[in-house]
């Protein structure tokens, strides 16, 4: 028969240090964070069995240079002897939470994996703490090394309930003990606590936190507390802002301010709000606890019911944190609706600073755009207006899909007072599609550069026949190019020519740019799917015969100077309209440009000649 012999896993406590250092702290000084946190559970136990009882943290540094100690303490809960073993000494184990859901439960305490106090053998090597459990037995000293091994001893004294943890400084971590980092570091994990915070040190007693104002506990307050909300934000976030928006959710439960940033933000910068758990501070990059479109803010964002990864830098991405996330979301909607009704001075600065935001809230929100479309700053043919200012006009807002299609018609259109506005911007095409659904006098329409030609005049059959001959030379000269041509009537006179592209002719344009860079395998690919375009793929370049320039050249009857013209002014047009140009089309460039000049030297020449 098989024996079996079992045996227990070994866990090497200096090799896990290692590994929480690295990779789950982001930095040493987290240890004060935890040894807090740990203060802050142990006073919600204590409050737990008298609610009348009032908390306090004290830090405390001594010690000569080469033996600095800071101790912690708190009036907290305190531990019993078997606590200690069951908890402290238990690596992974917790007091607060249990069950087989412990990570994601909701508890009342901020520790739930049973390891934060490991941190401290980041900054010392050993941790010794002095405890005394409000539920009575003796005061007890526990010692924890990193090589696993602790002890515990009855004190012949008896403390007053709560904790005292003691860290003396390892070499090499004396920045984590300096008093001013201390003084810093417990205002910023502590400064929404609730109770005393202090800091002892030889040579001071400092309070570290003030008195809590009444907003943390009802955000809706915050509006008429100008002056102190600000100037909290700028305390805790080291930014100046100028306005801010109060954020609540239906349960109460979370709550915060959001500062509107100062200056523009880019869509893809990083969104970091701050966000304090149970009133600690446990995460300052907490990205997805507002809707990505509210990227114009800053918060500080204080909840009792979200669940913190084991870095503490990260929620969990849970249902509760989605409908947090959309109540957040949904205050600052409504109070920018409500500045709109009672305020609009004030959403208007906000938009001017803050419209590509604005957008894309309104974008994913129709009932917004509705309300505050007005607002909105777009490009056009007008000129850079607000969108209340063009719906003034009374007119048609045409609008195009990409920049490049707005730079080929805006001085055509603009001619023809056509209202355009410039669609190419994130988000602009997609208002002006959804404008009509939600502002029912507004009327817009995709425009196509080639429909801008539906409103050029035709010749009159008399000018029709008289041009014939030169139209079909034109356009003979630019068959190479897939390019026809018309001659038309059109403003502003000033413009020689208008080249347009079908949404076919441009997709085979692409085609031949990107067979101009690819290599020979796949330029044959191209090459064959280039065939299926052939017959329709044809962009049309339209002459305006009002301009003097294409009247003259049309009507001289110079069959190769017409055909140079009329290459010269479609590449001059190709420039126009920013489309990129192919080599062919480089190359007859440069060589229309050396024939003209040659052209030009000999007249010269001539009529020099004939003076003498
Ligand atoms: N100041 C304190 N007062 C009372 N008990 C404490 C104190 N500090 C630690 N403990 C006990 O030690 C246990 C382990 O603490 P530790 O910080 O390692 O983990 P945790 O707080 O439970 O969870 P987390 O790893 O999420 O912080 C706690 O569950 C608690 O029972």
């Amino acid at each position: 028969m098989n024996t079996q012999d079992n045996y227990r896993f070994q866990v090497n406590l200096s090799g896990m240090i290692n590994i929480l250092s690295n990779h789950l702290y982001s930095n040493p000084k987290v240890y004060l964070r935890e040894l807090m946190q740990n203060a802050v559970d142990a006073i919600t136990a204590r409050k737990a069995l008298d609610s009348q009882f009032e908390g306090r943290i004290t830090a405390e540094l001594t010690g000569s240079e080469d033996h600095i100690t800071l101790i912690i303490e708190d009036n907290g809960v305190g531990l019993q002897e078997e606590e200690v073993h069951q908890f402290l000494a238990m690596i992974g184990q917790s007091s607060k939470g249990g069950g087989q859901d412990f990570l994601t439960r909701e508890t009342s305490f901020i520790g739930r994996f049973g390891i934060g106090l490991l941190s401290c053998f980041m900054v010392s090597d050993e941790i010794v703490m002095l405890t005394q459990s409000a539920s009575g037995g003796p005061s007890l000293e526990w010692r924890g090394k990193p090589d696993g091994t602790y002890s515990i001893r009855k004190l012949d004294i008896s403390l007053s309930p709560g904790t005292k943890v003691f860290l003396r400084c390892k070499p090499g971590s004396e920045p984590y003990f300096e008093a001013e980092n201390l003084k810093k570091w417990l205002y910023y994990y502590g400064a929404l606590l609730p109770y005393p915070i202090r800091l002892q040190t030889e040579l001071a007693d400092t309070l570290i936190n003030p008195a809590q104002p009444i907003w943390i506990a009802h955000p809706e307050l915050a509006r008429g507390e100008r002056a102190e909300v600000l100037q909290w934000g700028e305390q805790l976030l080291g930014e100046k802002f100028r306005d801010y928006i109060p954020l609540t959710t239906a349960s109460g439960r979370t709550g915060g301010i959001a500062y509107i940033l100062p200056q523009a933000v880019n869509l893809n910068a990083k969104k970091t709000h701050r966000v304090y758990l149970k009133h600690m501070l446990v995460s300052e990059k907490a990205e997805n606890i507002l809707p990505d479109w509210a990227f114009f803010v800053k918060c500080l964002v204080w909840t009792d019911e979200l669940q913190p990864t084991a870095s503490r830098e990260h929620f969990y991405e849970n249902e509760r944190l989605e409908e947090v996330r959309t109540e957040l979301g949904d205050a600052i909607r409504s109070e920018l609706m409500r500045m709109a009704e009672y305020d609009p001075d004030r959403l208007k600065l906000i938009i001017g600073q803050h419209a590509l935001s604005m957008k894309a809230l309104a974008a994913e929100d129709t009932h917004f755009l509705g309300i505050i479309h007005r607002w909105l700053p777009f490009e056009s043919t007008y000129g850079q207006k607000e969108l209340g200012e063009l719906l003034r006009e009374g007119q048609k807002i045409y609008y195009t899909l990409t920049l490049d299609e707005y730079r080929q018609i805006t001085h055509v259109a603009a001619a023809q007072s056509l209202l355009v506005v410039n669609g190419g911007y994130i988000y602009d095409a997609e208002l002006l599609a959804l404008l009509p659904q939600v502002v029912t006098d507004a009327d817009t329409e995709r425009l196509l550069p080639e429909d801008v030609s539906l409103s050029f005049t035709d010749l009159s059959p008399e000018e029709r026949r008289q041009y014939y001959e030169a139209t079909a030379i034109a356009d003979a000269a630019l068959q190479r190019f897939r390019c026809q041509v018309q001659l038309k009537h059109f403003r502003p006179e000033e413009l020689p020519a208008l080249y347009t592209l079908s949404k076919e002719s441009a997709d085979f344009r692409s085609l031949e740019a990107a067979k101009e860079v690819s290599t020979d395998v796949l330029g044959s690919v191209l090459g064959s799917l280039g065939t299926t375009y052939r017959n329709a793929a044809y962009s049309t370049l339209y002459f305006n015969l009002d301009n003097p320039l294409v009247s003259r050249v049309f009507n001289a009857g110079n069959q190769a100077m017409l055909q140079q013209a009329v290459e010269m002014l479609y590449v001059n047009a190709l420039m126009m309209g920013h489309y990129p140009m192919s080599r062919q089309e480089l190359g007859l460039m440069n060589q229309s440009i050396v024939r003209f000049i040659d052209w030009g030297l000999s007249n010269n020449n001539q009529s020099g000649g004939s003076e003498q």
